[in-house]
């Protein structure tokens, strides 16, 4: 390999985000993902998808620490992190929101942000408590930063109601919101539009890709509504029993006939 060569695939590595080599995760008799290989590079969106049981949430639970997988290898801009706890992995920069919302319901929309901001800043509890300058100051602008970011996310209105008095459509934001209080690189949604009407998915899609922008996140989504997900992705995997039957962008997968036949060509809504 010529030195100009190796320089230019060093800056390629250097745009990889995360990577996954061989991530598998069994349960008993059951390979719920068999040996994933993902690539997400810097500032990219991409998307999981597959149908019901394919393995999207639990690559999501090896990716941010919940699962320890069976076996292969998850990095972090090229750094191990298989195995690693869920904090250690949000404080290297990796956040996520779930399937089924999980806020702190009693708790208003501002103390969620808060709270997750504190979790984040691995703040002393003692400093705090005795209102030691540097706490104070860190206090500040934890709650300024949460301001901006209400703000940003079109939650300022409602900050002092109590998360669970929202209507469904906002509690997703708030769960996005609180995310990214943790102020990550990676930003990890879990079918983000789940149980979401036409209008506020269409209005979901056009806050992820703002979202993406405004705070240069690399977004890795697991989503069921194909709208969304072909209209923002860069890349698309595919999932179906734990097996990886497609990967390339949307014009790929959706001319991709193990997948039109396995997933695509089924329409989830008219079952409902
Ligand atoms: N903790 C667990 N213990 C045993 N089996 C599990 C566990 N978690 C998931 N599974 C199994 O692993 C497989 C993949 O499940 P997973 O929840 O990852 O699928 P999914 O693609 O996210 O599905 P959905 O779209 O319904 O959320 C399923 O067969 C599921 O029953």
């Amino acid at each position: 390999m010529t030195p100009d060569n190796k320089s230019i695939n060093e800056t390629i590595d250097k745009n990889i985000v995360l990577r996954t080599e061989n991530m598998t995760m069994q349960f008993g008799g059951v390979v719920a993902v068999d040996n994933l290989h993902l690539t997400i590079r810097e500032h990219q969106i991409v998307a999981l998808i597959g149908p019901n049981g394919a393995g999207k949430t639990t690559a999501f639970n090896m990716i941010t620490g919940v699962y320890t997988p069976s076996s292969g290898k998850i990095f972090l801009h090229g750094e191990d992190i298989t195995g690693m706890s869920p904090d250690k992995i949000t404080r290297k920069g990796v956040a996520r929101t779930f399937q089924n919302i999980r806020l702190f319901k009693d708790l208003s929309v501002f103390d969620n942000i808060i709270i997750a901001k504190h979790f984040s800043m691995h703040s002393n509890i003692f400093s705090a408590t005795l209102r030691l300058p540097g706490a104070v100051r860190a206090e500040k602008k934890m709650r300024e930063e949460s301001e901006e970011l209400l703000e940003r996310m079109g939650l300022a209105d409602v900050k002092d109601a109590v998360a669970s008095s929202l209507p469904y459509g906002q509690q997703r934001h708030l769960e996005i919101a609180r995310a990214l209080a943790t102020k990550p690189e990676l930003l990890l949604l879990d079918e983000p539009a789940a149980g979401m009407n036409p209008q506020e998915t269409e209005d979901l899609t056009a806050s992820i890709k703002q979202i993406q922008q405004d705070f240069n996140l690399t977004v890795f989504l697991i989503e069921h509504h194909m709208d969304l997900v072909m209209e923002i992705s860069d890349r698309i995997y595919v999932l179906d029993f734990g097996q990886t039957i497609g990967k390339g962008t949307p014009a790929e997968i959706q001319n991709n006939p193990r997948v039109v036949e396995a997933y695509l060509g089924v329409d989830d809504d008219a079952e409902n």
